[in-house]
This record gives C-alpha cells, sequence and structure tokens, in this order.
C-alpha cells in the first residue's frame, strides 16, 4: 500500500487498480487479449498509460526512439525473453547483455543485409517457393484452399532455405516429415503453461506436472532433431546463416550454432506466415477489392513490362505491392505486443515522465500504428494508398515499428520483405481470392501468443479464381 500511494509512476495515467495490481494485465495474457487490452487502456488515457505497478506502455514516435534506440540497442531487455531460450543457451534474440548481443550480431546480420537477400541464389529460392505456393492455389480451383497452413509452410520453407540450404524443406508440396514439423511450431499451444512459468516460477517449478493435461510446455522434438541433424551438414551454401556462423573465427561450439538457427527458424515461421495470413485475408474481403485489383493491375502491367516467360519481376517499380505490404504490416503487425524493456540505471524521461531504473517500459506495434491519428487517419481501416500521399510519410515511417527499431530490431526484415513480395506477386498476378463461404470474422481474431499473434481460428480459407488476361484488359 505505501509502496502504490508513493510510487513515482502516480503522475502517468491509468486505471487506478493497475497502481497496486498486476493480476487484471496477467488476466488479459492467459486470455491471449494483452494486446488489445493494452491498446483499450491507450484510447482511453493517452499514449502514456501505466498498466501494472511497475509497467508502463507508450505509443509516441518519442518513446520508440528513446526505449529502443537510445545508445544504439535502447534499454536491456527484461528476463522475459528467458522464455524463448532454447537447448538452454542464449541465442541473439534473448540474450540480456548488449556487449554480447552486439558481438553475436557481428557475426549474424550479414546474413540478413539486403545485398545478401538479392543476390541471385537466396532470391531465386524464395522465388522458386512463392511459384510452389501458386501451384498449390492452381491446384485448389473450384475448392479452396487454407492458406494459414500453407503460409507457414512458405514462410518454413523459405526460411530452412536462408538457414541450411540445400538442406532446405519442402513442406509445402512435399509434405509429410517437413510438414510435421511445421505443424508442430505453428500449432503449439503453451501459451498458458509459459506465462505461468514467467511469473510464478517457484511455483511453476513444484506444479509442471500438475499443470500439464490443463496447460502444456512447448514442445517440439522434431524441429529440435531437424536443426541439429540440419548443422551436422557441413555442405552449407556461402549465403546461408548456418554457413557464416560456422566459420572457425568465431568460436561458436555446435550447441550454440544449433541454437541461433532454431531461433531464427521459429521467427521467421509464425511472423511471415501470419502477416502474410492476416493480409490475403484482408485483400479477400469485399471492402478491400478495389485495392486488390489496383495491386493485380500493377503486378500484370510488371510481369508484361519484364517480358513473357521471365520470372517473377523483383519487387522494385511495384510501389502499389510495397504500399499493400506496409499496409499489412501496419494493420496486423506479426509481433503486436509489448516488447518489454528496463528503465537504465539513473532513470530517465519519457514523454516527459520521470521514470525510474527499472520500470518495465515497453511499445506495441498494434498501438504505434493507431494512436496518431494526425498520421494515420481512420486507423482501423485498411487502407494501402494512405502509403503513396508523399506529405506525412516521414511521420508514417517514424510511427512504423512492425519490426521494431533499433540494434534490436527485426534482423530477419529484409528476408521476411522479400518472401512477403514474391509471394503477393506469385498470387495476384495470376488470381483473384476471396473468402470461403464457412470463414468468420470470429476465425481471423487476433490471438495472442507470447509476442506474437495468431488467428484464434488457427485456419484461413480461400477461393482462388484464375485472372483472365481479358479481364484484366476490361480493367485498363
Ligand atoms: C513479417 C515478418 C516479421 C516480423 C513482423 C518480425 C518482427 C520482429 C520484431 C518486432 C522483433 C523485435 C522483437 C523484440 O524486441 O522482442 C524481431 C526480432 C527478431 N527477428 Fe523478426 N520479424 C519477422 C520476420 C523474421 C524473420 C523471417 C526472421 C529470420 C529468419 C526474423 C528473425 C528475428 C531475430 C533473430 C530477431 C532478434 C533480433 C535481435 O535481438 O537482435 N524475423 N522481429
Amino acid at each position: 500500500l505505501y509502496q502504490a500511494l508513493s510510487s513515482p509512476l502516480n503522475r502517468i495515467p491509468g486505471p487506478l487498480y493497475s497502481r497496486f495490481t498486476s493480476l487484471v494485465l496477467k488476466w488479459h495474457e492467459f486470455r491471449a487479449h494483452r494486446t488489445r487490452y493494452v491498446h483499450q487502456l491507450h484510447l482511453r488515457y493517452g499514449p502514456a498509460v501505466r498498466i501494472a505497478p511497475s509497467e508502463v506502455a507508450f505509443a509516441s514516435a518519442g518513446a520508440v526512439r528513446e526505449i529502443y534506440c537510445s545508445g544504439g540497442s535502447g534499454f536491456d531487455k527484461t528476463e522475459f525473453y528467458d522464455l524463448f531460450r532454447v537447448y538452454g543457451r542464449r541465442t541473439m534474440f534473448t540474450t540480456l547483455d548488449k556487449d554480447q548481443h552486439a558481438r553475436r550480431k557481428r557475426i549474424i546480420a550479414d546474413r540478413y543485409a539486403n545485398s545478401n537477400i538479392v543476390r541471385p541464389k537466396p532470391l531465386a529460392g524464395i522465388a522458386e517457393r512463392a511459384a510452389k505456393f501458386a501451384q498449390r492455389c492452381t491446384e485448389s480451383v473450384g475448392g479452396c484452399l487454407d492458406i494459414y497452413v500453407c503460409l507457414h509452410a512458405y514462410a518454413f520453407d523459405c526460411v530452412t532455405h536462408h538457414l541450411f540450404h540445400p538442406h532446405g524443406t519442402d513442406s509445402l508440396l512435399q509434405g509429410g516429415k517437413d510438414e510435421a514439423i511445421m505443424r508442430e511450431v505453428t500449432f503449439d499451444d503453451s501459451l498458458q503453461n509459459r506465462l505461468f512459468k514467467h511469473h510464478y516460477p517457484t511455483a511453476h517449478r513444484f506444479l509442471h506436472k500438475l499443470l500439464y493435461p490443463f496447460a502444456k510446455p512447448r514442445e517440439t522434438p522434431l524441429a529440435d532433431h531437424f536443426v541439429l541433424d540440419s548443422c551436422d551438414a557441413d555442405d552449407s551454401a556461402p549465403f546461408t546463416l548456418l554457413d557464416r556462423l560456422r566459420e572457425p573465427a568465431h568460436g561458436l561450439d555446435p550447441l550454440d550454432i544449433a541454437a541461433e538457427c532454431l531461433d531464427h527458424m521459429a521467427a521467421g515461421i509464425d511472423t511471415t506466415g501470419d502477416a502474410l495470413c492476416f493480409l490475403m485475408w484482408e485483400l479477400s474481403q469485399p471492402r478491400s477489392m478495389r485495392y486488390q485489383r489496383e495491386l493485380q493491375r500493377e503486378l500484370r502491367r510488371a510481369r508484361r513490362a519484364a517480358g513473357p516467360g521471365s520470372p517473377a519481376p523483383a519487387a522494385d517499380g511495384t510501389p502499389y505491392l510495397e504500399a499493400v505490404v506496409l499496409e499489412g504490416l501496419r494493420c496486423f503487425p506479426a509481433i503486436p505486443m509489448s516488447l518489454p524493456r528496463y528503465v537504465p540505471p539513473g532513470g530517465r524521461t519519457i514523454d516527459g515522465y520521470r521514470l525510474p531504473a527499472g520500470t518495465i517500459v515497453s511499445c506495441q506495434p498494434y498501438s504505434a500504428h493507431r494512436i496518431d491519428t494526425d498520421v494515420f487517419p481512420n486507423p482501423d481501416a485498411f487502407n494501402p494508398e494512405r502509403w503513396l500521399d508523399p506529405q506525412g510519410d516521414a511521420d508514417r515511417k517514424r510511427l512504423f515499428f512492425a519490426f521494431a527499431n533499433g540494434g534490436r530490431g527485426c534482423v530477419g526484415k529484409h528476408l521476411a520483405l522479400a518472401e512477403m513480395k514474391l509471394l503477393l506477386q506469385a498470387v495476384y498476378s495470376m488470381f483473384t481470392t476471396l473468402p470461403e463461404a464457412t470463414m468468420t470474422e470470429a476465425d481471423m481474431e487476433m490471438s495472442d501468443q507470447l509476442i506474437s499473434s495468431r488467428p484464434a481460428g488457427q485456419r484461413c480459407l480461400l477461393r482462388f479464381v484464375p485472372l483472365h488476361e481479358s479481364e484484366l484488359l476490361d480493367q485498363e
């Protein structure tokens, strides 16, 4: 009570109960609703809101800059990231220490630089997988396709190509063992167990066996073995992450290398898969059909300009596609939730509020993309054309937080963008997509996981209608 009444955080707006307890926040976390709960608080109290006795959420560009970019990589991560440790090791994503992170990033960043992603071999690998996805669409004509599963398979095959080529997977067309690994990771249901472990570690240690039937821990034995086996191969292509990690100069032991690869594999499946799934679902709605048509027109024009029989054109010169991808990530950021950090020693001032050292602060992409209606008017509406207006471009980019920002922002960003663009090119230059009749809005409701979010129904059935040349000529 004394702490609640004397806390320096009392000046920060927020519900009265958040001065005394974090139980309400935890309740929403356990119910997979944290993102929307925090967003509702922002709508009610503004861009700075106290969400628990020692936790504050922000949604302004200034806060993003201070928390995630100050000093290069921003404030330190909290122990929340311990939940993502693999094989008992810390990876680039889970390391809490700045220097360790910087050392690991110096090794890894090169393989995810745009200049590496757009080299012929890595890019051809993605284009080949996008063509396989289009083949699945063609095979589904007359029926429907579960793009939730197929997009996760696509993202899985793309990321394993980048990590392990020639030992990448083919879950899209071959199915079998590769598809089983993808399903194991994608259909993981360990949210409640992992949250319990994070918030109540001692109770978890004693009760984990009792918990098992109700809240399963994360168990991915197929994926674990697949990565360990793939890391054993000594013929990985020069563009792959594995090839880089194994360079003797870096001194990484085999388990460090496997842990880093497993982490990137997991980071690359749900994020890109879910982002594309939400985006294609939205493009298929009657309210968005005119955006889909505009996208098809641009892609067909680009294809014609590239000449007959040429592979899918590079994403340059397709500004509408670029706008569709940005708007998709703005409305449906695959990681929409708070990315928690500690206020460093000495305290800091954010958005005019003085915060003592050790306060947990965060921004969530979902709110940063919606709270400032001068920058994003009508923020809940999907409208790619807002990105084509040169006015306000700098402000929009400042608030765009889908890949986070600063030194600990998403290292896989260029890979993810290439995967998204090549897939949308392959699909929308050939098909019109429509929702299948049994799908409901509830299926596509956002269900929070640890920091990522997925469609609650874990399915997304779309119909693919081949686009005929004559139809496109009519459009033009
Ligand atoms: C649309 C797709 C993606 C989105 C929206 C996304 C988003 C993010 C975000 C928001 C973070 C910061 C997380 C935090 O601070 O807690 C992050 C970090 C990271 N992402 Fe992504 N990501 C995507 C795809 C990928 C892909 C394809 C890979 C790799 C193959 C990847 C690998 C990573 C890694 C390794 C980190 C940790 C970086 C570090 O700590 O330095 N991501 N991502």
